[in-house]
């Protein structure tokens, strides 16, 4: 159905939104039910962590709500567009215009600076980067690496070159951030100030943040964890504090 949205309280479009998601890998006898029945809704401006078990579908879920794959079945919208309606020139488009990703191998370019690769986004959508000058002065001074702009990644630690990534998902104001294990092979002074930065762009500029992690003390940043256990969401926890979520990723791995 083309055009379909579902409003929340106040008006306003949740930030994503699925309906009766369905992933299936492969066929017959090797078919993989990655995601089965999965429907979920993020408001604007809420942080949101993925938990469950290794094979849970984190990754799939996270994937199918960026629109870099697509579900085998059921519904996802994004700000009120519903995603089975485009085209894959406008998803596209839609992800460089509303999302910005973080995902854990930085992905990011080896010949080029620091500040290169925060650009990237905006040189690739065509714009002219001196108008992001001020953009890019501002998201190096906000990760701390203002002193590191000509470095190369390879001349960066690995906190550093998570640093990049997340200024470069930042640059063009996304609407939703995707991010995948963020702080999964940072020390955790390092993956405490990767989140804490995520949160502050993320208040400041009403972005609303989708997290998968195993981390129960990352995840314990979030406003909700959400728990997916064989595809399918199984629990969830409000404002969740680390000893519950250990506690209820303990109950799931007992059930598996
Ligand atoms: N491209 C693929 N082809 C076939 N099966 C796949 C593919 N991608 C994922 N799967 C399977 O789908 C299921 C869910 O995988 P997914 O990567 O989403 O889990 P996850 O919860 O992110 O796991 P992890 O925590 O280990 O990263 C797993 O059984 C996995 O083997």
């Amino acid at each position: 159905m083309h055009g379909y949205t579902r409003l929340v309280e106040n008006g306003v479009p949740n930030a994503v939104e699925t309906v009766g998601l369905r992933k299936v890998y492969g066929e017959g006898s090797t078919a993989v039910r990655a995601l089965d029945d999965v429907s979920l809704a993020f408001p604007n401006g809420e942080f949101a962590a993925i938990m469950g078990p290794s094979g849970s579908g984190k990754s799939t879920l996270l994937h199918i709500l960026g629109a870099l794959d697509k579900p085998s079945e059921g519904r996802v919208i994004v700000g009120g567009t519903e995603l089975s309606g485009l085209s894959d020139r406008e998803l596209t488009l839609l992800r460089r215009r509303r999302m910005g990703f973080v995902f854990q191998f930085f992905n990011l370019i080896p010949t080029l600076s620091a500040e290169e690769n925060v650009l990237l986004p905006v040189l690739i959508s065509g714009k002219k980067p001196g108008k992001y000058a001020r953009r890019v002065d501002e998201l190096l001074d906000l990760v701390g690496l203002t002193g590191r702009r000509d470095h190369r990644p390879d001349e960066l630690s690995g906190g550093e070159q998570q640093r990049v990534a997340i200024a470069r998902a930042l640059i063009r104001f996304p609407d939703i951030i995707l991010a995948d294990e963020p702080t999964g092979n940072l020390d955790s002074r390092t993956g405490a100030e990767v989140l804490v930065l995520l949160k502050e762009s993320a208040a400041r500029y009403d972005q609303t943040i989708l997290m998968v992690t195993h981390d129960p003390r990352a995840a314990s940043a979030s406003d909700r964890a959400v728990f997916l256990s064989d595809g399918r969401v199984v629990d969830e926890a409000r404002d969740p504090n680390p000893d519950d979520i250990l506690e209820r990723i303990r109950t799931l791995e007992s059930l598996g």
